[in-house]
């Protein structure tokens, strides 16, 4: 199914009450199987393009659709729900709970949504925290270094196996070595069917990308 934005305009107001204009009437589709990179300096509206396509920002005009739904006409529950069901999220400080070890932060989708974890889940858990190579020994998340802090982050995205993955500056402040596994790993994820966008400064993911979209003052330039 495809996710689109359709003349999609959002603004916030700043602390004085004037309206700051975040995104203007951006149109953007995004395919399953495509890896999109979302380019341009900051405060250009990278981030709230992200946020309006995972239903947390609600744009004042404008449309995002996934197949027939229309995300800005779903309440706010019913937002979350789609998004629980729908989106991985890879946010930009990774919002890992510090004193919970790698698998049970990566379980956390899981645990919003039932009361029992299916061993399934936990298996599959597991199974991504190896293939993110990282380590099955129990303690506190904030202990492990943020290249492994930013791959817990991105299997707890992958957790309950989402058509689309929302990715905020994932490789950002990462050695050349992990900034390359993370690339590598988000080109692969899009192979796989996933609809695949990640906000970046770092040309070894745009790269990577088969479509780049450049924003600049809300609005995107190519
Ligand atoms: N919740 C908010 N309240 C008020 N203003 C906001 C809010 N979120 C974003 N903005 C403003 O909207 C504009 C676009 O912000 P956004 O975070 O989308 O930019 P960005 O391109 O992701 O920037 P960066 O690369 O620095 O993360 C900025 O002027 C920002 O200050």
């Amino acid at each position: 199914m495809m996710l689109a934005a359709h003349s999609v305009s959002a603004s916030f107001a700043d602390a004085g009450g004037v309206a700051i204009q975040a995104l203007q009437d951006v149109s953007a589709s995004f395919a399953p199987g495509q890896l999109t990179a979302v380019v341009g300096p900051s405060g250009s509206g990278k981030t709230t393009l992200l946020h309006a396509l995972a239903g947390i920002v609600v744009p004042q005009q404008g449309r995002i659709l996934f197949g027939e739904v229309e995300l800005n006409r779903l309440s706010e529950g019913r937002r979350d729900a789609w998004r629980l069901a729908h989106c991985g999220m890879v946010f930009q400080d990774f919002r890992l709970i510090d004193e919970l070890d790698a698998l049970a932060n990566v379980l956390l989708p899981a645990q919003f949504s039932r009361l029992h974890l299916p061993t399934t889940l936990r298996q599959r858990g597991m199974e991504l925290l190896a293939r993110f190579e990282l380590p099955q020994r129990a303690g506190p998340v904030a202990r492990l270094s943020r290249g492994e802090q930013q791959r817990v982050a991105l299997a707890r995205a992958l957790l309950l196996d989402p058509p689309i993955l929302l990715a905020d500056e994932p490789t950002a402040s990462l050695d050349a070595d992990n900034g390359q596994r993370i690339a590598a790993a988000l080109q692969d994820i899009a192979r796989q069917g996933k609809t695949v966008v990640t906000v970046t400064h770092d040309e070894r993911l745009s790269a990577r990308a088969d479509q780049v979209l450049t924003m600049k003052s809300g609005r995107v330039l190519s």
